[in-house]
């Protein structure tokens, strides 16, 4: 099992008056940790629940592993979405919720789910209404890790997590990720901590996807060139500058190009620094700087 491949057409979802996704289309590779990027409001949340088939679009196609998730069984019992909301009964002991997971999950793992909610702490004896939001959302974490489903999605779901839950459960993630490979969507606007994660970035704004690529060359289109103002703005006239930033004499120019190695001596001779962008700031760059 490698995971299921997702195919996005033209996809378009309408809320009244509001155009949630206006023509959206990416392929995500099977088997991938995917990053989910984009401002409020940029339609993560409508996308990942038309993948989860909870929503049907208004128009354009969507296939998972081939085939169309609305109202498919085979499919639906293998794409597992975790919400910030928790999808759990507030008013149950957790291990009745954890029962009717594993009933409805063929991939579903008890044991490690067990280990997981040693990991975290949590009690199967406890009702989720009881919990805290950082532990309600740690069991979002242990539910969508042990569905192993083919597609596991998280959106937003470490987010009233303190940072070493979540590191906890970054790390957890990338351990049963390599034991066993499937395709796992993280929507996130803590970016600089997940990034090291992703090996497919997504970005989405307006509704429409603005960047869909491995995450290896997007980071490596990203650079800053740094040196003396008039230096700069000439030896960057011709690249595509998403950033600029003045300190004084000094200026700093964000570039999203793939500079080659000629582009690079061209900017060394000039005596101009060319230095590393992280995702963080390409996303921010490139989403309006405001983000
Ligand atoms: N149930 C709904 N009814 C009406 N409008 C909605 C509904 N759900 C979302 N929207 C609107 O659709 C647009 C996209 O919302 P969505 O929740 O998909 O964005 P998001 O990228 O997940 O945002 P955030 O990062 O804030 O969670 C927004 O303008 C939002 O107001």
């Amino acid at each position: 099992m490698t995971g299921f491949a997702v195919q996005v057409r033209d996809l378009g979802v309408r809320y009244g008056d509001t155009q949630a996704l206006d023509g959206a289309s990416l392929d995500l590779p099977a088997g991938a940790i995917v990053g989910l990027l984009g401002r409020n409001g940029s339609g993560k949340t409508t996308l990942l629940s038309v993948l989860a088939a909870l929503r049907k679009p208004s128009t354009g196609s969507v296939l998972v592993d081939g085939e169309d998730p609305f109202e498919n069984e085979r499919v639906m019992e293998r794409v597992c979405l975790i919400r910030e909301s928790g999808d759990v009964m507030a008013d149950e002991k957790l291990s009745d919720t954890l029962d009717l997971v594993a009933a409805a999950r063929p991939t579903w793992d008890g044991e490690y789910a067990a280990e997981l909610l040693d990991a975290f702490e949590l009690s199967l004896r406890k009702r989720p209404g009881t919990l805290s939001r950082g532990q309600r959302s740690a069991v979002g974490a242990v539910i969508g890790l042990a569905s192993r489903a083919p597609l596991t999605i998280f959106d937003e779901v470490y987010l009233g997590m303190d940072a070493p839950s979540r590191y906890r459960f970054y790390d957890a993630l990338l351990a049963d990720y390599v034991e066993h490979p499937r395709t796992i969507i993280l929507s996130s606007h803590l970016i600089s901590e997940v990034e090291r994660l992703f090996e497919e970035v997504v970005v989405l704004e307006a509704g429409r996807v603005l960047l869909a690529e491995d995450a290896d060359s997007v980071r490596a289109r990203g650079a800053t060139v740094t040196g003396p103002k008039d230096r700069v703005a000439e030896a960057t006239r011709d690249l595509t500058v998403i950033g600029r930033r003045d300190l004084g004499p000094t200026a700093e120019v964000t570039v999203f190009d793939a500079l080659g190695a000629d582009e690079r001596a061209r900017l060394d001779a000039a005596g101009l620094d060319i230095g590393p962008v992280g995702l963080q700031d390409l996303f921010v760059h490139l989403t309006g700087g405001k983000s």
